[in-house]
């Protein structure tokens, strides 16, 4: 079980571990493939559907076993080992898929795996098309990150280990970019008195110095070189609740440590979009990464019902 919940094991196998009859049975639907049960009562199994079980291994074990294996407050009595799944081969549910809007989400060097569970939630919750991981993100299928995801991982498609040169072949076409970006540290007091430039129309001011951008963090020196070279990517800072859903729109929310990466700042003035800073209190804590995402791609959501509200003359949708 220590080799089946392993990265390695996930990576040269392509095989994953599921806990839980409901995440189970959710796996099932969306066409997951599975390859070994392991239970502690038949019944367990019988509430699977027969036709998913040819070919199955089915080994019954005891339910103390269950709970050594188990990650689960309460373990279920039942695991799976199921071939890891292709997004493009799933099939999602019907109502996801009707509530589906033009809102990608991008997660950049997400370490933690409680927060990209909770992003996952949220990016079902809100009926983003896709989500895509760039690499050096947790897994998306370890356990940790399945278990905050309360299966969400079957609801919408993920994207896993993408190369940040590969992200725009996932774009569908005509998107832009936003990065989600706390700007470093920042008053109000700063942004007004530097209300110089584009940004300050909205009233924001970015203080984020180049050498906070991260990409991975052996390259650091590389970075700071290219800062100073001044090919840093010049980008408006937006209020998040300015328009950004117009065109198809992809959010990239940024590392719990590192924030947001040199790459997605570039993808986002190659693309015509920009930094969206929610505004919070000077001295405040600053957000997670799960909570950015929930703001931004609700606020997306807000946008999207607002303008279709507008052009079907319903003010009240709004
Ligand atoms: C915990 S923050 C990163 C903190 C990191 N140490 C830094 O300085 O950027 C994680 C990510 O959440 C998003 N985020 C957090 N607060 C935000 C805010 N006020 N406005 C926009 N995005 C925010 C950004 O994408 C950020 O990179």
């Amino acid at each position: 079980m220590t080799v089946v919940k392993s990265r390695p094991f996930r990576e040269k196998q392509g095989k994953i571990l599921l806990e839980g009859r409901r995440l189970i049975a959710d796996a099932l639907k969306a066409g997951a493939v599975p390859k070994v049960f392991f239970f502690s009562r038949l019944e367990y199994i019988k509430e699977l559907p027969i036709e998913k079980l040819k070919g199955v291994s089915l080994i019954k074990v005891k339910f103390e076993d269950i709970k050594d294996w188990s990650d689960l407050v309460t373990p279920q009595g039942i695991m799976g080992i199921f071939a890891k799944p292709d997004h493009v081969k799933m099939t999602y549910p019907e109502t996801q898929l009707r509530h589906t809007l033009p809102i990608l989400l991008i997660c950049d060097n997400l370490r933690d795996p409680g927060n990209l569970g909770t992003i996952l939630r949220s990016a079902a919750g809100v009926g983003c098309s896709k989500v895509i991981l760039t690499k050096g993100c947790v897994d998306a299928w370890e356990p940790k990150v399945l278990r905050a995801g309360m299966g969400a991982h079957f609801q919408v498609p993920i994207i896993n280990n993408v190369d940040w040169e590969a992200v725009p072949n996932y774009l569908p076409a005509d998107t832009r970019v936003y990065v989600a970006d706390n700007c470093g540290l920042y008053t109000q007091a700063q942004a007004q008195a530097q209300m110089s430039n584009k940004a300050s129309d909205c009233g924001w001011v970015c203080d984020r110095r180049p050498l906070q951008f991260h990409k991975y963090e052996e390259e650091e020196e590389n970075l700071e070189s290219a800062a100073n070279k001044g090919w840093l990517p010049e980008l408006e800072v937006q209020s998040y609740d300015s328009d950004w859903t117009e065109a198809p729109a992809a959010v990239v929310i940024g590392g719990e440590s590192s924030g947001v990466s040199l790459e997605s700042l570039q993808l986002a003035e190659s693309t015509g979009g920009g930094r969206l800073l929610i505004p919070i209190v000077p001295g405040a804590d600053g957000l997670s990464s799960a909570m950015a995402a929930s703001v931004l791609l609700f606020e997306g959501k807000r946008q999207l019902r607002a303008r279709a509200g507008r052009l079907s003359g319903d003010g009240s949708r709004h």
